[in-house]
């Protein structure tokens, strides 16, 4: 399989290639060239088998050129051998509608463990095989930056420094990612918002200073590979939920748009999926762009799902490159626009070619809360608030009474503890293998909202390429 970029002029790439490069030479994102197909029969076969098995068989032909399959399923063992869930992400029932895929059974509580998990592995897997070493910089508004440090920390060849918003993240969330103190791990807060942090990491992939003396790589779903890895848990709910004979609906806490994507391409690979609903909390630009087709960025409202504030999803490319015809030219000069007047509109076939699968429900402050009530009151679930504005949006979509429809439980209510609190009155108390998370020592840089005080920051800090 070789990976062509969003925006039409990098070289293609081998999985190997596109998974250490993370963003695409000319600004764009990898995909694959042609999405692979299973057959409906090919499909059911896959029903019952263990999660790192379903894993291995999804992502194969992700892969092919650049992993055998005997090595692929060693490293997806190994991945998801770290889950505290025999099923890695276990299914419960809600009501006769309504079902919760937990997907926060890995190390650091989030959906983002499933993936990263995994590329840490692919990481080593492909810098063993150079004199290749890396310098990971990734932006995170909570949940990816102490799942992608959990993945590489310690790792040989490998530095990482992690971009937060500094006062927007959760206390569980903050600490995870700053109490790790393994040398090559760099926590950076910076003044600004997770776009203003995405921004930088983008402008430092193309900053030729940076990219001449670091191999900069990416941890953030603009690697293709954390989305790849993602697919496989639409897989494993709809096949528990009957599929291929029976349809079924995914409700999706969304931010940067990477995880709502992997459903797009579990589709794309023959799974029979009704509907993808995106969830936004007040910072809504995709429901704005589903709905009315104007994709303009707004100002960053701080809220109590503090992984969704954002602004400017990254992968929402991806989507208009595949549903816009693939036009790599057009695309890059549309981007090209948006990033110059920080709004675009989608043309009538992006906007047709979401429709057909997509629909979007924003959520406020209060429908976040008497979700978590719903659930808690009427089903003894405590959510966190990002699953709960999912949950919200999966119960106003007005999907046929016969079809599932599984809200992605994106991360642990622990990690949420005052949100949930103020909505239930009780404080959820974190997973005993998280250990004492509050009583290790913190080390984090603060800086500026500034692209040349981080550059310089990750200059001095980050080992040269040999
Ligand atoms: N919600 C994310 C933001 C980054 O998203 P990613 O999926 O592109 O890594 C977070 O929690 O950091």
């Amino acid at each position: 399989m070789d990976y062509i970029s969003t925006r039409g002029s990098a070289p293609a790439l081998d999985f190997a290639g596109a998974t250490l490069a993370g963003l695409a030479s000319d600004g764009g994102l990898y995909v694959p060239r042609t999405w692979p197909k299973f057959s409906q029969d090919e499909i059911a076969a896959m029903a019952g088998l263990p999660y790192a098995e379903l894993a291995q068989k999804i992502m194969l032909p992700f892969v092919e050129g650049s992993l055998s399959a005997e090595r692929l399923l060693e490293l997806t063992r190994a991945a998801y051998g770290r889950f505290a869930h025999a099923a890695v992400t276990p299914l419960k029932q809600l009501d006769q509608q309504q079902w919760l895929l937990e997907l926060f059974h890995g190390p650091t509580l989030a959906f983002k463990d499933v993936a990263l998990q995994l590329l840490g592995l692919l990481f080593e897997e492909f810098l063993a095989r150079s004199e290749q070493n890396l310098t990971i910089v990734g932006a995170t508004s909570g949940d990816t930056g102490s799942a992608a440090i959990d993945a590489v920390a310690g790792r040989a060849k490998i530095d990482i420094f992690m971009l937060h918003p500094r006062g927007r993240v959760s206390d569980v969330q903050r600490r995870q990612m700053t109490t790790v103190l393994a040398p090559n791990v760099h926590n950076i807060a910076i003044e600004g918002s997770f776009d203003d942090a995405q921004a930088m990491v983008k402008r430092m992939f193309n900053d030729n200073g940076m990219t001449d003396r670091f191999a900069i790589g990416a941890v953030n779903s603009i690697n293709w590979a954390r989305l790849m890895a993602q697919v496989v848990y639409y897989f494993a709910a709809a096949l528990q939920l009957g599929a291929p004979q029976r349809k079924v609906a995914f409700s999706v806490p969304t931010g940067n748009f990477g995880d709502v994507f992997a459903g797009y391409v579990a589709a794309q690979m023959g799974l029979p999926i009704e509907r993808l609903i995106v969830a936004t909390n007040v910072n809504d630009i995709l429901h704005r762009a589903l709905s009315t087709g104007d994709y303009s960025q707004g100002t960053v409202t701080p809220t109590a799902a503090p992984s969704m504030d954002i602004q400017v999803s990254s992968n929402f490319e991806r989507l208009l490159f595949d549903v816009g015809g693939r036009d790599g030219k057009a695309l890059a000069e549309q981007m090209a626009g948006f990033e110059a007047t920080k709004a675009m509109q989608l043309t009538n076939a992006q906007r047709e070619g979401a429709a057909a699968l997509f629909s979007s429900a924003r959520a406020d402050a209060d429908d976040m809360n008497r979700a978590i009530r719903w659930a808690f009151v009427e089903c003894g679930e405590t959510i966190d608030p990002h699953t709960a504005i999912g949950l919200h949006a999966a119960r106003v979509a007005g999907i046929a009474a016969d079809i599932p429809v599984v809200t992605l439980a994106t991360a642990h209510p622990a990690k949420f503890t005052d949100a949930v609190e103020h909505a239930t009155g009780i404080r959820p108390t974190l997973p005993t293998r998280v250990g004492d998370l509050f009583e290790r020592e913190e080390r984090l840089t603060a800086l500026p909202g500034d692209y040349d005080a981080v550059a310089d920051y990750v200059s001095a800090h980050a080992t040269p390429r040999p």
